[in-house]
């Protein structure tokens, strides 16, 4: 199993003066779990030296080119990151980003020596209408490319509904589609049981311990919680505990 991951997400957040935070939640680091800040790529060459890995939000699937506005994997990579959030839904919906887009992304990811944290989840809708699995099942298949690997890649479960609202999903149904990642991770990965699964939607301080005694789940993916050192520390501390 896969060293258990705390990671934030400070999407469209942060200026330079912000990146403070950082040093103080390395000042109140000692957990023995991996953590990962992925910060707007305007800060990511700032954070050298950190006691934990920084990285990015999104890449190109390309290598280079004429992309306006866009970096690649290996830009990322360049200045210092270690990993790469794709197929955040944010992005699939704001983009229109395909599981096929977040393949190559994830792919691009890899070939930059990038782990790619790939995401997945159902929207409210779907939940309510019983196809959660489906939607998981179709994700999973379409977003996860074939050179994935325990080593590369970490998939987070984000139901959409739960995402920047303060809804969380039931630890049972946390439990099940957790479960069922796994399961279809060791069906078509030789390494598929050791993969990390992360959970992500309105993760707290007051919710973290319950979430982290699922089965399956490996960590967090963390958005609004993860912007100040006091409120992302005591999430940090139940993955610890757990
Ligand atoms: O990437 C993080 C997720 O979108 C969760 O965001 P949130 O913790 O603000 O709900």
């Amino acid at each position: 199993m896969r060293r258990k991951l705390a990671a934030g997400n400070w999407k469209m957040n942060g200026l330079r003066a912000d990146l403070a935070a950082l040093d103080t939640l390395a000042e109140q680091r000692g957990f023995d779990v991996d953590v990962l800040i992925c910060l707007p790529a305007t800060l990511i060459g700032s954070c050298a030296g950190l006691p934990f890995a920084i990285g990015g939000q999104d890449c190109h699937s390309a290598t280079h080119g004429a992309h306006t506005g866009d970096i690649s994997a290996a830009m990322l990579a360049d200045i210092g990151a270690t990993h790469v959030i794709t197929g955040h839904s944010e992005r699939r919906s704001d983009h229109h980003e395909t599981d096929a887009m977040v393949a190559a992304k994830s792919r691009a990811a890899h070939e930059a020596g990038l782990t790619a944290i790939i995401c997945i989840g159902e929207t409210l809708v779907q939940r309510a209408d019983g196809s959660t699995l489906a939607v998981i099942d179709a994700q999973l298949a379409g977003s996860v490319p074939d050179c994935a690997t325990a080593d590369n890649t970490v998939i987070a479960y984000e139901p959409i509904w739960a995402i920047g609202t303060g809804k969380v999903p039931t630890t049972e149904q946390i439990a099940e589609v957790h479960a069922h990642i796994r399961a279809r991770l060791a069906a078509r990965f030789a390494d598929g049981a050791d993969f990390g699964i992360l959970y992500g939607g309105s993760v707290k301080a007051e919710n973290a311990a319950a979430i982290f005694a699922v089965p399956h789940v490996t960590g967090a993916l963390v958005g609004g919680a993860s912007l100040k050192p006091a409120d992302f520390t005591p999430i940090i501390a139940a993955l610890a505990a757990s």
